[in-house]
């Protein structure tokens, strides 16, 4: 009989590889799975209370709010707030960072940035929906106000990132640099628990993921490794199979498990690309890499780019390895054609 192994058990374990560790990034991880239990019941029940639906506002990007958009986000700011490990947040449903001013909060030596609720156009339809999430340590002096420095950091200075997956079951897939490891929560003793340990992603893959409606107006390049991808070729054991949720964390969580790319290329309709750098590439990035995969913006690596606005979007490749690096040569080649 295998030993259950609980999330906060693992966070604990854990921590005692780090000789100065305070507990608060401890504290801050268990927070996170606390609000994630909360957002989950709510999700499971959305269509019997009057959760589902528009809640009649847009956000920030001028897109309108589900309800469960800003439930989610209440209820993680709410978390993080009870915490005394964070000094401020930064959120998709939220136009500008929020810095937390009581004197507690502002001892507080990490910061948060966070998709609340991703794939919201799956809200009502009951497809797998998720919570994307980035943690920093803060570049200013606790006991001060929080800044915007605390928020745009480059990717690499991530210290934790991962993702909650309100799917068939509900799972809460992270990392602090040193491996990904994957739990599923158990709704009868409502503990998440040790089910995904030390998560590799295949090198390559028989998936590619796209929103085949765009091809038309991305990279001819782009076409390109979507063709490669359709062509018949049983050595390499193409076509591969398109698959496409519309939830980043879904398609994202699929291709990590069982090999494959998504990308959401800049397009004439995202010129700047549709997801967004801080609160959705980087935190995935940070997991694709820590799994052995690689996310890049189709020419360069994604926690190396130095972010500028808290909303900023990028061009997304992520995934296995040899297809994001083919994907990539697909891009360059197109562009040398054009060039000669
Ligand atoms: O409908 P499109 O253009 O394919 O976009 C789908 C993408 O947009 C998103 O829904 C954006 O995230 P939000 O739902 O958090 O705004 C991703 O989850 C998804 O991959
Ligand atoms: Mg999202
Ligand atoms: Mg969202």
């Amino acid at each position: 009989m295998s030993k259950i192994i609980t999330l906060h058990d693992f966070i604990l374990d854990r921590q005692k590889d780090f000789a100065y560790a305070t507990g608060e990034l401890s504290s801050l991880l268990t927070d996170i799975s606390v609000a994630s239990k909360i957002v989950n019941r709510d999700v499971n029940r959305a269509g019997l209370v009057d959760i589902l639906g528009a809640k009649g506002e847009t956000n920030v990007q001028g897109e309108e709010q589900q309800k469960l958009d800003v439930i989610a986000d209440d209820a993680f700011i709410r978390a993080f707030k009870t915490g005394e490990e964070v000094c401020g947040i930064a959120s998709e449903e939220n136009d500008d960072f929020v810095v937390f001013d009581d004197e507690i909060s502002k001892q507080g030596r990490y910061v948060v940035l966070f998709d609340p609720l991703d794939g919201s156009s799956n809200i009502d339809v009951n497809v797998s929906i998720g919570t994307i999430f980035s943690i920093y340590r803060r570049v200013s002096e606790p006991g001060t106000m929080a800044t915007k420095e605390d928020f745009l950091q480059k990717g690499t200075e991530q210290v934790a990132a991962g993702y909650v997956l309100f799917g068939s079951s509900t799972m809460l897939v992270y990392t602090t640099g040193n491996g990904v490891n994957g739990f599923t929560l158990d709704p009868s003793i409502g503990e998440f628990c040790l089910s995904h340990p030390n998560i590799q992603s295949p090198e390559t893959g028989r998936i590619y993921s796209i929103n085949e409606g765009n091809l038309d107006r991305c990279d001819p390049g782009l076409k390109d490794y979507v063709q490669y991808c359709r062509a018949e070729d049983p050595s390499t054991g193409r076509p591969y199979s398109g698959r496409y949720i519309g939830s980043l964390v879904a398609d994202f969580h699929r291709n990590l498990l069982k090999g494959g790319v998504y990308v959401y290329p800049t397009t004439n309709n995202w010129p700047e690309g549709r997801l967004r750098l801080l609160y959705e590439c980087n935190p995935l990035a940070f997991i694709a890499e820590q799994a052995g995969g690689l996310a890049t913006d189709g020419h360069q690596r994604i926690m190396e780019i130095d972010p500028q606005e808290l909303h900023q979007r990028c061009g997304y490749y992520v995934g296995s390895k040899d297809m994001v690096k083919k994907a990539m040569s697909s891009l360059k080649h197109s562009e040398a054609l054009i060039h000669i």
